[in-house]
């Protein structure tokens, strides 16, 4: 009797065009077996108790197969396709078995040499799918014949698996060997110079086009469903899909929540422990409870010392008195199908009596004394006595957690088989970064954070995965950037910038007349951070490389004037400057402030014209503006959104500032930055397509970003990538701290509160009073409501006027409240947070934020910045709901650096609350990392996406990567 390996290639191919392999002859064969039209088929193959198939001579055994094929056809050769049993007439058979075999490559005969089922060249969805076929669980749920089925399971099947891991090994061990040598790239080719020796440079890109392809194959692993996982029933493949584990790689990112402490066990073993064992197999059996439930039950006798042992190594521990406690392993099966003999007793048979195990999990406590069950838990049958110090080692244990229903320790064993399925080269990440960075390769990875043998091991596989998240984010982002780019130099003078940031400043000199006439028509001295952030700003202007710059200062310390200088400087070379802010408001107030400058600037020849372009313009008014925009006659538009619309276009766009930009939210401002970039670029490469001048003129336009709220650099860095960062320091001369009190909203509160506001009003100050809702409502009714303030307040200060302003009001409401305010004929201006951003009243001196903390700190910090603009002292009253919330609020009142203030945001509620988005603490692209403490692995991973796109600008050299980002999100969160 010998075991039978099949592949049969039945000759027909399915809808999609793959072959029928052999998993199908082998889920048909039992039936067709066990049909009485085919019982002849059953009888010539003397399926055997295991599912081994007897034969006696070859030439039978094909004749067989054509028969279960039922395809004569199937076996051409004349003297095999032959029905009756009688033997092949050709008397040289081995010559003839050779041909049979090429025809099958897996049939194993005689003397015939085997043929392995999966040559390197087989891919992995090859693997997979017969993954899926070799434990025969499909059978199990089609199947009528349970015996048949389950012995097939240890018998055949076995047989075919204990195959696999050595074909796939041998699949990957050429590239292995590869990756286990020396850097994947030379060293000319990681520092982005030409190769002095091109037979050297082509050999190495070959081998690294070799290494991605390999890992592409790799990649599609990751990609398969889950049904591909051995032993997965449907049912449970089912579940998964519905669970949203839809591919291997999902499951797989699955990770732990956190890790148990494994230990040794010690005298005294609670409930609850997660231990580690060293122990006998003392029996092993499938229990039928019942017509659809069984179970199967593995006894282990473990020694361990009586005393408390030091070591806390079992295998150490020689000395003292000992004692042996009994592990119930259990596992339960529901379902008809699982109380069969044949399974139980298939089931039964895993653990051998006597077998030296290692057993890991939680115990439970049963009743009788010493004798422990254990329901979750992982057992290594070891081999010799030599595991035994390696597998008594305290190590981390994996604790998952739950997904829509399916346990945790379901998920833990799913996982630990989709990992032992996984194939070595998955990484798309070439090996000399991971090397040069410290960083796992993947497999290793996913090993590390399900299987991890320390909790060093762990937190290196961790590492790795927010590296990932972090990394493909910057390489979207830059390689949109290079995308955008015309010529090589163009693209490597980017990559060259970001790689080396250097201060270059271009000083007062060297800058247009306009812009110097401008700085001195200004009505004050620009601040020393003012001057040098417009130096380095003038300079990329000058360059002709597309600038990406991010301004960020604190509130109130003067960006616009920086953003004006700009503006001017290319307006001054004959160009064009667009504006852009979030608000109406801010759009209006931005223009009055800039036509009030122009108007003390000295007589010039041509004095810029300014539009403002809002969706509020009157459409004739609007499109007139656009005309000019396109004929060049209008150099500077402010405006909002409205200005990247399709109908808006330029006649020479060379500087778009973005005023607050992360008031536009993480997937709006990557969506709008990409367009602004991408349509801006392409509009302007196309009117200049036929122009004769150079390729300068159809450059991208520079964008000049203006955060408020004072990013901290990983989080740009996160959320633009690509950006240089210019910081504003200091503040103009003279102004003073914003006095910060946070007090409780009670009765008495309120009295001291009116108390101040009436000795602001007195002396001349003006007051913002923030209300965090525009109308009460009935589900929140502690939350106070402007609209409703507005007749309290006005009868309470009866000498004063009270202005309102929400965002519910018309442009021309807005725009009337906050003139009133701004020349005084309101001194109490009641609002919600629409005055958050930009607003500029210089004399305002008092502001009072109800329900305080329903507003986050940074945002707390933009809201106050709205006053102590101006020369005169000013006070912010933060009004707190309940005694409770003042803590947060505390913060506030000793800090007024708003950087800090946003650091410290980051930490209390994350940076996608902090963007504006209601999410506790993650930014959907980073679903492990956290910004506020991974930095440095960001700004690695900053560094990785440099190096790999100055190898490559296109990503061509890598075609791994080049999947692997097509299949990630960020390219679509920028708007493709
Ligand atoms: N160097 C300076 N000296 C005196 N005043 C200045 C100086 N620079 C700007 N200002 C004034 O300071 C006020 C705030 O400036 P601006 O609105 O540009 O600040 P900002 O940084 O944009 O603030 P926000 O973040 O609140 O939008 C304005 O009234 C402006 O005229």
């Amino acid at each position: 009797m010998r075991s039978v390996a099949l592949h049969v290639e039945k000759r027909y191919r399915n809808a999609v065009g793959e072959s029928m392999r052999f998993h199908y002859v082998l889920s048909m064969l039992p039936k067709l077996c066990s049909r009485t039209k085919h019982t002849f088929a059953g009888n010539l193959f003397e399926v055997g108790k295991y599912g081994t198939t007897s034969i006696s001579n070859r030439g039978k055994l094909l004749d067989k197969i054509s028969v279960v094929m039922a395809h004569d056809d199937c076996i051409e050769n004349g003297q095999y396709n032959n029905r009756s049993n009688s033997i092949p007439s050709d008397p040289d058979d081995d010559c003839n078995v050779s041909v049979a075999c090429k025809k099958f490559p897996s049939i194993i005969l005689g003397s015939s040499p085997p043929v392995e089922l999966f040559d390197g060249s087989a891919c992995y969805s090859d693997i997979a799918s017969f993954l899926s076929a070799k434990t025969g669980e499909n059978f199990l749920l089609n199947s009528t014949c349970e015996e048949w089925v389950q012995d097939s399971l240890d018998g055949t099947l076995s047989s075919l698996y204990s195959v696999l891991p050595d074909v796939g090994n041998s699949s990957v061990s050429e590239e292995y060997t590869y990756s286990a040598g020396s850097s994947l790239l030379p060293k000319n080719i990681e520092t982005g110079t030409i190769s002095s020796n091109p037979a050297v440079e082509e050999d190495t890109s070959r081998k690294e086009l070799k290494l991605q392809n390999n890992a592409v194959s790799g990649r599609s692993f990751l990609d398969q469903s889950v049904g591909s996982i051995p032993g997965l029933s449907k049912r449970h493949q089912r579940q998964l899909d519905e669970s949203g584990f839809h591919t291997l790689g999902k499951l797989l990112h699955h990770f732990p929540r956190t890790y148990a402490d494994l230990r040794n066990p010690q005298v005294n073993i609670y409930d609850g422990q997660y231990l580690i064992f060293i122990g006998k197999v003392l029996s092993s059996r499938g229990i039928r409870a019942s017509y659809s439930f069984s179970f199967l039950e593995v006894v282990v006798g473990c020694e361990i010392a009586e005393r408390e042992s030091n070591s806390g190594c079992l295998a150490d521990n020689n000395t003292g008195g000992k004692k042996i406690v009994y592990l119930h392993l259990k596992k339960f099966f529901r379902g008809t199908r699982f109380t069969f003999q044949p399974f139980l007793r298939s089931l039964g048979a895993n653990h051998k009596e006597g077998e030296i195990v290692c057993v890991s999990g939680k115990v439970r406590t049963m009743q009788s004394e010493d004798h422990y069950e254990m329901r979750e838990y992982n057992i290594d049958v070891l081999q010799d006595e030599k595991d035994v110090p390696f597998y008594a080692k305290e190590r981390p244990y994996p604790i998952y957690p739950s997904k829509k229903g399916l346990t945790p320790t379901f998920l833990r064993d799913i996982i630990a088989r989709g990992i032992e399925a996984l194939p070595v080269n998955i990484d798309p990440i070439p090996e000399d970064i991971t090397q040069s960075f410290g960083l796992l390769r993947l497999h290793d990875a996913y090993n590390g954070i399900h299987q991890p043998k320390s909790i060093n091991e762990a937190d290196l596989a961790r590492k790795r995965f927010i590296f990932d998240e972090f990394f493909y984010l910057q390489l979207a982002r830059l390689f949109q950037m290079l995308e955008g780019l015309g010529t090589t130099i163009e693209k490597d003078g980017l990559l060259d910038k970001y790689r080396q940031p250097r201060l270059n400043a271009a000083y007062m000199k060297e800058w247009t007349c306009l812009t110097q006439k401008f700085l001195k028509a200004l009505p004050y001295s620009l601040t020393e951070s003012q001057m040098k952030a417009v130096a380095e700003i003038i300079w990329d202007l000058k360059r002709p490389i597309p600038m990406n710059r991010l301004l960020q200062g604190d509130v109130g310390c003067g960006k616009t004037v920086v953003a004006f200088l700009a503006c001017m400087e290319v307006i001054g070379t004959g160009y064009q400057a667009a504006f852009m802010v979030p608000t109406e408001l801010l759009a209006i107030q931005h223009y009055e402030h800039l036509l009030g400058l122009l108007e003390n600037m000295e007589e010039i020849e041509n004095k810029p014209s300014v539009a403002l372009l809002t969706g509020s313009t009157p459409s004739k008014q609007s499109r007139m503006i656009r005309q000019s925009l396109q004929t060049g006659e209008t150099s500077l538009v402010i405006g909002t959104h409205s200005l990247i619309s399709e109908k808006v276009e330029f006649s020479a766009l060379r500087l778009a500032v973005v005023d607050e930009q992360h008031r536009f939210g993480v997937v709006q401002r990557g969506k709008f930055s990409s367009k602004l970039f991408n349509s801006l670029s392409s509009k302007i490469a196309a009117e200049t397509a036929d122009a004769t001048s150079s390729g300068d003129f159809s450059m991208a336009p520079h964008v000049l970003a203006m955060s408020a709220t004072p990013i901290p650099r990983t989080l740009a860095l996160a959320l633009y990538g690509d950006m240089s960062l210019t910081h504003i320091t200091d503040c103009p001369p003279g102004r003073l701290p914003v006095k910060t009190y946070s007090i409780v909203g009670d009765d008495e509160g309120f009295e001291k509160v009116y108390e101040m506001m009436l000795d602001e009003l007195q002396t001349g100050g003006k007051v913002y009073l923030v209300y965090p809702v525009i109308e009460q409502s009935e589900q929140l009714p502690q939350l106070r409501a402007a609209s409703e303030g507005l007749q309290s307040i006005s009868y309470r200060f009866q000498d004063y006027n009270c202005g309102l302003l929400h965002g519910r009001m018309k442009g021309d409401e807005k725009e009337e409240a906050l003139r009133r305010f701004r020349n005084g004929d309101t001194q109490i201006l009641l609002s919600t947070q629409v005055i958050e951003v930009g607003v500029d009243i210089p004399d305002a001196s008092m502001m009072v934020v109800m329900n305080a903390e329903r507003f986050g700190i940074a945002q707390l910090h933009q809201l106050r910045g709205r006053v102590g603009r101006g020369m005169k002292k000013s006070r912010c009253i933060l009004v707190a709901s309940t005694a409770s919330s003042l803590g947060r609020l505390k913060v506030l009142e000793n800090m007024s650096d708003g950087f800090h203030l946003a650091k410290v945001d980051l930490l209390l509620r994350g940076p996608g609350d902090l963007l504006g988005k209601k999410q506790s603490g993650h930014i959907p692209e980073f679903p492990i990392a956290r910004l506020e403490v991974d930095g440095n692995i960001l700004e690695e991973a900053h560094l990785a996406a440099l190096k790999i796109l100055s190898i490559s600008h296109d990503l061509e050299k890598f075609p791994a990567l080049k999947m692997e980002l097509s299949m990630r999100q960020p390219l679509c969160l920028l708007g493709d």
